[in-house]
C-alpha cells in the first residue's frame, strides 16, 4: 500500500495514532485524495471519527473541499447522522446553493403558547382566568377555526376574542372549551389592543374555512401551532363524545384536557387509561433513497393534484417501531425493500391527530410493484430533477407545499446532498 492508501485507510478506521505519525513524516499527504475523491477528513466523517476529524482540522486541512459527488466532510457526517462531527466541522455549505441543511421548525410545530398542563386541574385558577379581560379566545366551528382573510398574499389571520364577545357562547351545553396555554412572550397589552380585538368581533371579513387540507396551510408559523393544537384536540372530543370503555356519557375536565366516564361502575374510572386523554397517531413519512444514493422514490395518490408527487407514508401500527413501520409501508406501497432507516425531524399535522415521524430510508432493492389501492404511481427521480423541481426550472413534477413535512424531507435530502 503506497503511504497515501495506507493515511485514507487509517482515517476511515479511526486510527489517530496512524493517522498522526503518517502526517509527520508526510505532511503533504492532509489533502491528498483516494477513491472519488474523498480526502481523509470525509473518510473520518463518514465513520463519525471525531479525533481524527480534529487532529486533521488542527493541521490545517481544507474542511471545504468537495468529493466527485460534490460532498463536503460536513455533508457526509450529516448524513450519516454523526452529529458530533458535523457539529465540529460546521456549516459548509456543501448543498446546492437555497438549500438549508438543518430542516426548518416544522410548520404546526412551533410552541408559542406555555401549555402550562399543571393548571388543567386547578379549577378556581381557570375560572379566574376564564372572565379575565385579557384572556384571548378563538372560535372553531366543526374544526375549522374563525379567520380574517384571506389577505391578497393568500394568508389568512386566526380572529381573536375578549370574554365579554364570547360570555353566551360559553354558556351554550354544546361549547367545548379547551385551555390551550399562556403565550410565552407577552404582548404589551393596551386598552386599545383589547377594544381592537373587541371591535374584531363584528368583523365583515370573518369566516370559517371550508376546506382544511389547503386552509390550515395559510397562517403565520405563530399561529399554525396554535392551530394544530386546538384543532387536534377539539377533534379528539367531536370523536369520543361517549366513552370508549362503556359507552356512558362523559364529562370534560382538566380545561378541556380529559373526558372522564359519567357512569360510576366504569372501568375508565379506575387507574389511569388513555381513553380518557387526547388522542395522537402515529405515521412514518420517510423519503426512500435509491443504493445509488442519487435518486429518491416518491409516489402519487389519485387524489393529489395532477403532476404531485411526494414521500410514502403510512401509520404506524401497534406493537411496531419506527424503523419496522418504515420497511413494512415502503414495501407494502412501492414493493421496495429498504435497509437503514434514520429519523430527521416530524410534524404534528392536526388532520385530524396525526404525529409524522420523519425519516430517511436506504433502499436495498429497486425494483417498484405500487400498490394500486393506495397508491397511482411510484418512481424513482434523480436528484437533479428535484431540484430542478423545486426552482421551478425544467419541472417535470410537483413537490408537495413547503409547510408539510414531505416537502422538508426532500429538501432535506438534496441538501445533505447524499451520495452513499
Ligand atoms: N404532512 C405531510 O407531509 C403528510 C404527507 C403524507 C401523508 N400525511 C398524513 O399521513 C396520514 C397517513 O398516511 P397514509 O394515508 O398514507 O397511511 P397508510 O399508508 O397507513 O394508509 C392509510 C389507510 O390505513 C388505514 N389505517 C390504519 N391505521 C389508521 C389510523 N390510525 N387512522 C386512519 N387510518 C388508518 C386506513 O384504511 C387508511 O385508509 C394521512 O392521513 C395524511 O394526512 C401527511
Ligand atoms: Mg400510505
Ligand atoms: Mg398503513
Ligand atoms: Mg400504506
Ligand atoms: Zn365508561
Amino acid at each position: 500500500m503506497t503511504d497515501s492508501c495506507l493515511f485514507l485507510d487509517a482515517a476511515a478506521r479511526g486510527d489517530l495514532v496512524q493517522v498522526s505519525s503518517l502526517l509527520a513524516l508526510g505532511p503533504s499527504l492532509l489533502n491528498r485524495t483516494g477513491h472519488s475523491g474523498w480526502t481523509a477528513l470525509m473518510l473520518a466523517a463518514r465513520n463519525g471519527h471525531y479525533e481524527v476529524a480534529e487532529a486533521l482540522l488542527s493541521h490545517g486541512c481544507d474542511k471545504f473541499s468537495v468529493n466527485n459527488s460534490s460532498q463536503s466532510a460536513y455533508d457526509v457526517a450529516a448524513f450519516w447522522g454523526h452529529r458530533h462531527v458535523s457539529d465540529l466541522l460546521g456549516r459548509t455549505g456543501g448543498g446546492p446553493p437555497g438549500f438549508d441543511l438543518h430542516p426548518p421548525e416544522s410548520y404546526f410545530g412551533r410552541e408559542t403558547l406555555n401549555r402550562l398542563s399543571a393548571k388543567r386541574t386547578d379549577r378556581v385558577w381557570l375560572e379566574v382566568k376564564q372572565s379575565d379581560p385579557d384572556t384571548v379566545y378563538l372560535l372553531f366551528s366543526n374544526l375549522s377555526p374563525m379567520v380574517s382573510g384571506p389577505k391578497e398574499d393568500g394568508s389568512t389571520k386566526l380572529c381573536r376574542f375578549r370574554y365579554e364577545a364570547v360570555k353566551d357562547l360559553l354558556q351554550k351545553l354544546a361549547t367545548v372549551l379547551v385551555f390551550l396555554g399562556v403565550e410565552r412572550r407577552k404582548k404589551p397589552s393596551s386598552s386599545s389592543d383589547a377594544a381592537e380585538l373587541l371591535k374584531r368581533c363584528g368583523e365583515k371579513n370573518c369566516c370559517f374555512p371550508k376546506t382544511p387540507n389547503r386552509d390550515l396551510l395559510r397562517f403565520s408559523e405563530d399561529e399554525a401551532g396554535v392551530v394544530a393544537q386546538a384543532r387536534s384536540v377539539l377533534a379528539w372530543h367531536s370523536r369520543y363524545s361517549f366513552c370508549p370503555t362503556c359507552g356512558g356519557s362523559t364529562a370534560l375536565e382538566e380545561g378541556g384536557y380529559k373526558r372522564s366516564c359519567l357512569n360510576p361502575g366504569c372501568r375508565s374510572l379506575k387507574g389511569v387509561h388513555n381513553t380518557c386523554y387526547p388522542r395522537v397517531d402515529p405515521v412514518v413519512i420517510m423519503l426512500v433513497i435509491h443504493p445509488d444514493g442519487n435518486q429518491c422514490l416518491l409516489g402519487r395518490k389519485k387524489m393529489f393534484p395532477v403532476g404531485m408527487f411526494s414521500c410514502l407514508a403510512g401509520f404506524i401500527e401497534p406493537g411496531e417501531t419506527v424503523e419496522e413501520a418504515v420497511r413494512r409501508e415502503v414495501e407494502e406501497e412501492s414493493g421496495v425493500k429498504v435497509g437503514p432507516v434514520r429519523y430527521v425531524s416530524c410534524q404534528p399535522w392536526p388532520m385530524p391527530s396525526n404525529l409524522m415521524i420523519g425519516c430517511l430510508a436506504v433502499a436495498v432493492s429497486t425494483a417498484i410493484k405500487v400498490d394500486d389501492d393506495e397508491i397511482e404511481e411510484a418512481r424513482w427521480f434523480p436528484r437533479q430533477q428535484v431540484i430542478d423541481s423545486f426552482r421551478g426550472t425544467r419541472v417535470t413534477f410537483t413537490v408537495p407545499p413547503r409547510q408539510t413535512i414531505a416537502h422538508q424531507l426532500i429538501r432535506h435530502w438534496i441538501a445533505v446532498n447524499s451520495n452513499l
